[in-house]
């Protein structure tokens, strides 16, 4: 099937007005969440200008456009990871080229920064809301494809921004001499593999190393773990926003989560208990995660660029919001009452 996207969306996109300019867009406190929906085409195309993108590489308007709304129709209709999700995520992308002058303190090329947004933007194009052991598990075409490679669903996001990227009028990178493309997709390639849950734990404990021993720009090995963190912290965005983004963001997330959950015993296997809607205490799998993930990344992220230790003060006093909420959740759970919304 050959998705299509009609003129006139093209055109639209193309004539969006400056005048929906919203205060504070470029801030880390924004919540791009917040944005009318029927805008967020518009305001990536905004970013790509804005970055200069668009003038440096000679980027077409109109194939920007079209690549944008094959993006946006590739996402499909998921609890979470769904086109909004893709959308927020290329904000981070953005806000931390812009905010930690990542190409002018030469942490990235010109070029490393636009594959970087496009890898945000394309990042999960085609979730179903099923994580990757839910693939190999249930034996699905794209475990058939990519399992014995590991990261099953990454690859297939990988495949498919590729196959947007190949279709006529979509290829933004077209205007690249021949090295910069083979580069450009070569770090499309890392950064949508480094969003892979497992892929990041590995990869975890050298960016520590790394921050430890120093940044080192010119090294390949430190850009590419670099690449891979940045990617995972705007993948965990969410966690930096204010606690109605971040609750929101779970109630998507375990709704996916449980809904996984009932796909597995109504197949006679039993989920693991964060999916397992019978037995999830949302609060604490929350103090979890973000104990042993976003945090640790976060500080990493901080102290390599000191300006996001306002990002890890805002997840610690959210961790601190979901610790209280066990306790809510403990006494309301006696009276049968499991549900988010007794959350403020
Ligand atoms: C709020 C929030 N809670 C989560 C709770 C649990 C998990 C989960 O999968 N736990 C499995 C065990 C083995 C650790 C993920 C969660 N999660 C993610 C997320 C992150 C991902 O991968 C990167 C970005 C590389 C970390 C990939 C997929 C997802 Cl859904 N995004 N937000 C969340
Ligand atoms: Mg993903
Ligand atoms: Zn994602």
């Amino acid at each position: 099937y050959h998705m299509k996207v009609e003129a006139e969306a093209v055109q639209t996109l193309l004539n969006c007005r400056d005048d929906h300019n919203i205060k504070d867009f470029d801030q880390f406190h924004f919540s791009p969440r917040n944005v009318p929906y029927r805008h967020m085409p518009c305001y990536i195309l905004k970013m790509f200008d804005e970055l200069g993108f668009i003038r440096y590489y000679r980027i077409k308007r109109t194939t920007l456009a079209r690549f944008i709304l094959f993006v946006k129709k590739g996402y499909r209709d998921a609890p979470y990871h769904n086109w909004i999700h893709a959308f927020s995520v290329a904000h981070f992308g953005y806000l931390m080229i812009k905010n930690f002058n990542l190409v002018k303190d030469g942490y990235m090329t010109q070029l490393h920064a636009l594959v970087f947004l496009v890898s945000c933007l394309c990042h999960d194009i085609d979730h179903r809301g099923t994580n990757n052991s839910f693939q190999t598990k249930c034996g699905t075409v794209l475990a058939s494809l990519y399992s014995s490679e590991g990261s099953v669903m990454e690859r297939h996001h990988l495949a498919q921004s590729m196959c947007i990227l190949n279709t006529d009028g979509c290829n933004i990178f077209e205007g690249l001499t021949s090295e910069e493309y083979s580069e450009a997709l070569d770090i499309l390639r890392n950064n949508i593999l480094s969003t892979d849950l497992a892929s990041h734990f590995r990869a975890a404990e050298n960016q520590r190393e790394m921050i430890d021993q120093g940044y080192d720009k010119n090294d390949p090995k430190h850009q590419k773990l670099l690449h891979a963190m940045l990617m995972t912290c705007c993948d965990l965005s969410d966690q930096t926003k204010h606690w109605r983004i971040t609750k929101k963001t779970a109630e998507q997330i375990y709704d996916e989560f449980f809904s996984q959950g009932d796909l597995e015993k109504s197949m006679g296997t039993a989920p693991i208990e964060m999916m397992d809607r019978e037995r999830a205490s949302i609060p604490d799998l929350q103090v979890q995660f973000i104990t042993n993930l976003v945090l640790p990344l976060f500080s990493n992220l901080a102290a390599l660029f000191p300006a996001a230790q306002i990002l890890v003060d805002v997840i610690m006093k959210n961790r601190e919001i979901w610790k209280m909420a066990k306790n809510v959740f403990q006494t309301y759970s006696e009276t049968g009452v499991k549900c988010m919304d007794i959350l403020l």
